[in-house]
């Protein structure tokens, strides 16, 4: 993320006051409370350097939790895979993720394993260019307050219940459990939502940044989507924070050009904190939208997607200059996969012209960071046919109804609409002028700002049911990424009727063979319940391309063939019940 344009304002929380604060330590006494709390923590060992000590001590008041009752197997990994230097693999990454996800009592919470974050510390480092630092400087500590155990600087005011920030950060994340959604959205991967039910007063403070902090370099920006740059310092160091491992709910806010948040470093209880606050109300069922700055659509080479919504670019002003018209053309409203991929236009300057394999966020090789290629099991997966990490039935939602997809079916769709030369472009154009002419008649697009998802009858109570939260989160947070009750709930503006997807995809993209073969199928695991099949690609021989797929997804005799060679091979491996023997 960029550097915020919005904010002029530095408003300081000011908690009430208090005046009993914990007894006075000296600071051997504090030295010794953090070190129990450390251990307590499960984040030290016998082993660890003072650096990696104060590395890890810097994360703390970052939101990493550190209640090993809650974690002991995310402690146990973490500190045997301390010792070591290789990576989790994918299915570790995954059996963690499933377990915080189901013990963790924030749900949102995006877990980066210590191990990623040591390497990635290792990194940094190394290269000498964004030195992981402690958020409070290179020669400060954090402490435990004996009242409320939560973290202080020891140069701010006396730690007490009211004015520490911890009481506040945790306010703050019980807040963001009730309200906010994290939700497909059809252009910009996944985005920040209010819950039916939520909204926002303006300048509510609604969330803060999490991430981990590194050095800004002005040359040596780390190359990360997800890396806010703060107009702010630590001692002398310019400093940014990176939630591109590690971060929380606030790492899905999109950018719009009319955004409802500003970010802005802010101190709270005595702590720097970069935190986002509403800039006007925000009602139930918007998606949240921080402006990035053009900065950041520069350096990745990206475009804007803001200018897909016609009506939102004229009530804005943003159409194009020359012809005072909307540059490109509406979105059309399809399932999320398909969103991504269908070539709608020829036009050179339209985002969704590009090639459909150009990578939606710019893949520079760092050392230092995961390899953009690799699948971040955070997000969903790469655009390719059939690489999706979720598997069983789609479903999207049309008024009042679910519609099934089989993820087969999805894949087929998939491909064909990615062999962009042999598509009929004359019937996708025609659907796409079509999808944009009903709405721009019936005014159905709305700012996009305001828009996310309709507030209508089908979502708007709150609920508690399972399947009823899945509906509004487009996903099913328990779940995440391994068993099959997800669904795509398709963007709405203003509660119009959905097109029937399968019919424009059989009208627009007449469906070809699968472009993208199974070349081998190199292992097998248990994810969950279910059993994954690593899949090497024909073409893509790097390890960094190959994707975890569900059986449904070999739908084709010769992709079967690969997993059956594959267990033949490999006969104690994990084998879906479905592969013939
Ligand atoms: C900080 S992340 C936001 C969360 C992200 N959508 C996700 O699924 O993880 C920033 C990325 O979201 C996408 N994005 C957000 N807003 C966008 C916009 N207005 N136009 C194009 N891409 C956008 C871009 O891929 C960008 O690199």
């Amino acid at each position: 993320m960029p550097r915020n344009n919005n904010s002029d304002d530095d408003e300081v929380y000011q908690p009430p006051t208090n005046t009993s604060g914990p007894a006075d330590t000296s600071p051997r006494q504090t030295r010794a409370i953090r070190e129990a709390a450390m251990l307590r923590a499960g984040f030290v060992n016998n082993n660890m350097s003072e650096e990696d000590y104060q590395f890890m001590l810097s994360l703390m008041p970052l939101g990493f939790h550190s209640d090993p009752t809650k974690f002991p197997k995310l402690f146990q990994i973490t500190s045997q895979d301390y010792q070591s230097t290789s990576p989790l693999e994918d299915r570790e990454v995954y059996e963690i993720r499933d377990y915080l996800v189901k013990y963790t009592d924030f749900d949102l919470r995006v877990p980066t394993l210590a191990t990623r974050i040591r390497r990635a510390n290792a990194d940094y480092l190394s290269d000498g260019i964004s030195r992981l630092m402690s958020p409070f400087g290179e020669h400060y500590y954090a402490f435990t307050c004996l009242v409320c155990h939560s973290w202080y600087r020891p140069d701010s005011e006396e730690c007490n219940q009211y004015t520490c920030y911890a009481p506040f950060r945790d306010q703050l994340a019980e807040w963001a459990k009730d309200h906010i959604a994290i939700r497909m959205t059809p252009d910009r991967g996944y985005g920040a939502f209010m819950k039916p039910g939520r909204d926002v007063e303006q300048d509510e403070i609604i969330g803060i940044y999490y991430g981990m902090i590194c050095k800004h370099d002005s040359e040596h920006v780390p190359n990360s989507a997800y890396v806010y740059e703060m107009d702010d310092h630590i001692g002398e160091y310019p400093y940014n924070i990176d939630a591109g491992m590690y971060g929380n709910w606030t790492r899905f806010i999109n950018h719009h050009c009319r955004p409802n948040v500003a970010c802005s470093p802010e101190t709270i209880g005595g702590i720097r904190v970069l935190a986002f606050k509403a800039l006007r109300p925000i009602e139930e069922g918007h998606e949240i939208y921080v402006n990035y700055g053009r900065s950041y659509f520069d350096k990745f080479k990206m475009q804007c997607r803001c200018n897909l919504y016609p009506i939102a670019h004229k009530a804005e002003g943003h159409a194009d200059t020359a012809t005072n018209k909307p540059r490109t053309r509406a979105l059309p409203v399809l399932p999320l996969d398909q969103k991504r991929e269908l070539p709608l236009d020829s036009d050179s300057d339209s985002p969704l012209s590009s090639p459909p394999s150009t990578p939606e966020r710019p893949v520079t090789p760092d050392p230092g960071r995961p390899d953009p290629g690799r699948p971040d099991p955070f997000r969903p997966s790469p655009l390719r046919p059939g690489a999706t990490s979720r598997s069983g039935p789609r479903h999207r939602r049309t008024r009042g109804k679910l519609a099934t997809y089989s993820p087969a079916s999805l894949s087929k769709v998939s491909s064909g609409i990615r062999k962009r030369q042999r598509i009929d472009r004359q019937a996708s154009r025609s659907y796409v002028s079509g999808v944009q002419e009903a709405l721009e008649q019936q005014e159905l697009i709305e700012i996009v700002g305001d828009a996310g998802y309709s507030s209508d009858s089908t979502l708007s109570s709150p609920t508690d049911t399972d399947e009823e939260m899945e509906d509004i989160l487009g996903y099913s947070l328990g779940n995440l990424g391994n068993k099959p009750k997800v669904h795509a709930e398709p963007y709405r503006a203003g509660g119009q009727a959905l097109p029937d997807v399968d019919q424009v995809l059989r009208e627009a993209a007449p469906v070809e063979a699968e472009d993208y073969q199974v070349e081998k199928v190199m292992d097998s695991t248990l994810m969950g319940d279910e059993v994954k099949y690593l899949v090497k690609w024909e073409g893509w021989p790097q390890r960094r391309h190959w994707t975890w797929e569900p059986f449904e997804h070999f739908y084709s005799d010769g992709a079967k063939a690969a997993v059956r060679t594959f267990h033949a091979q490999q006969p104690r491996k994990p084998k879906d019940s479905r592969v013939e023997a």
